[in-house]
């Protein structure tokens, strides 16, 4: 599909910087998310510190910002109020300067409407637009003086209905006055599928294995050698990724972009789906799943999990999450434990309680180890949850493990029998879930 409101970019004049109470403007949910922060070579915290004094606190030495928001603070975005929001605090605030960044909220809310109104179009949309800027005065170089802004759209247009792949949106970019147009069409062209229409650049992504990439980046640093540059180029990445799969091809920020990548190796699309519940949308990574066939060494949970981990690490040579989960009845000293996959397969619902007919302990315990390994060489880290219960005869719905003959302590159903959203807030995998999103909010 062609969009019908393609995104339009304009030069503007410098920013400043200027306060605003910003009491009116409440973070409801977390739609959007607009990041700061420097390219590789620059230096980030001068920047955000130079640009940015009001968020001096500890986070300024972190090169990322976020703004959230909803569709209502969006629209307090006007042209001469702009909100930062830095970890849900309302942190500082920009006037004039965001006026372009006031804009670019606007103008994609609108693209993704484009593309969810459009029965082809729809699930996660990414897009991020650069934000350059100098003084009026010449770039002596593009060091620390650039600071890129990203807004990245998630979830909110991705209705259930939509599927397919987003075709063809569009994307107009301005020239800078002070290029001339065949220098500017020279710079895009070079490196994109670009479209020249007069002065504007209509470009086109294609679509290349789901993705819809438009990658600008290396053009607009040719454009920052243009004189007396009060620049502002865009460029932008979007990518149709529903189930979200991936971030774009992004050439700048490539390292960083896949920093925020984490593979969960999994094949059960029921771990899958709770893990998704769980973690929900606050760690600031692009979650992708793999299905690999990883060998589990017998042995304690620990170690089973770790070298699980570790294998996958090799397997994706990136990023990894595994998970192993256990049900250790006390009877049996722990036993099935990691081999419950086993032993339900062959046994079934029926089988797992025959086991404990001897034994009045009926007692168990689910397991899970979340383990988490940044890059092949590094050591797994381990995330363990655990939720006591008893073995009862099967009651509830069939279509994950063994939750119908588990009962957790303090409620009369059993997993299976329970609301998604209650077994999500006791399970051991939410303990241990947990446990991991703390340390990934605190690492990404
Ligand atoms: O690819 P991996 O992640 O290893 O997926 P898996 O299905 O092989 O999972 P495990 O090796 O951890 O084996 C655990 C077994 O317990 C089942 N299981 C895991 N979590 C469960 C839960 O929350 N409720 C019920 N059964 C569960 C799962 O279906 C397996 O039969
Ligand atoms: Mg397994």
């Amino acid at each position: 599909m062609s969009l019908r409101s393609p995104m339009r970019v304009d030069l503007g004049s410098f920013p400043r910087l200027a306060t605003f109470p910003m009491s009116s403007l409440k973070t409801k949910t977390r739609h959007y998310r607009l990041m700061l922060y420097s390219f590789e070579h620059s230096n980030a915290e001068q920047s955000v510190v130079k640009y940015f004094p009001r968020i001096l606190d500890e986070r300024a030495t972190s090169s990322w910002f976020v703004i959230r928001g909803n569709g209502s603070l969006l629209s307090k975005l006007d042209t001469r109020r702009s909100a930062i929001v830095v970890d849900d605090h309302i942190m500082a605030i920009w006037s004039s300067m965001f006026q372009h960044v006031a804009e670019w909220l606007q103008q994609p809310a609108k693209i993704f409407e484009g593309l969810a109104e459009d029965g082809s179009g729809g699930g996660s949309v990414f897009l991020r637009p650069v934000l350059r800027y100098g003084q009026g005065r010449v770039f002596k170089s593009i060091d620390a003086e650039f600071i890129m802004l990203r807004l990245l759209h998630d979830d909110v247009y991705a209705t259930p209905q939509t599927t397919g792949t987003v075709r063809n949106p569009m994307i107009e970019l301005v020239a800078p006055d002070q290029l001339s147009q065949s220098r500017f069409s020279q710079l895009l062209a070079d490196r994109t599928e670009i479209t020249l229409k007069t002065a504007r650049f209509k470009l086109r992504g294609r679509s290349v294995n789901g993705r819809l990439v438009f990658a600008l980046d290396q053009a607009n640093e040719d454009i920052i050698e243009g004189p007396r540059l009060t620049a502002f180029s865009v460029s932008s990445s979007i990518v149709s990724n529903r189930p979200r799969k991936s971030v774009c091809g992004m050439s700048v920020d490539s390292a960083r972009a896949e920093k925020n990548v984490i593979t969960f190796v999994t094949g059960n699309a029921k771990k899958l789906e709770e893990f998704r519940a769980i973690i929900g949308d606050e760690v600031k990574v692009t979650f992708v799943s793999k299905k690999v066939d990883l060998p589990e060494l017998q042995g304690e949970p620990e170690d089973i999990a770790k070298e699980k981990c570790r294998l996958a690490a090799q397997d994706i040579q990136g990023p990894v999450i595994t998970e192993d989960t256990c049900l250790c009845y006390n009877a049996l000293k722990g036993l099935p434990g990691p081999y419950i996959k086993w032993f339900l397969e062959k046994l079934g619902h029926d089988g797992l309680n025959r086991i404990l007919d001897g034994f009045e302990d009926k007692s168990a315990y689910a397991l899970c180890t979340f383990a988490f390994c940044s890059s092949p060489e590094q050591e797994p880290i381990i995330f363990a949850g655990k939720t006591d219960g008893k073995i009862v005869p099967a009651r509830g719905p069939t279509d994950f493990g063994w939750d119908p003959v588990f009962e957790p302590d303090g409620y009369s159903t059993t997993y299976a029998e329970m609301d998604k959203n209650v077994k999500n807030s006791i399970s051991h995998r939410y303990r241990a879930l947990s446990k991991l999103k703390d340390y990934l909010l605190s690492t990404y």
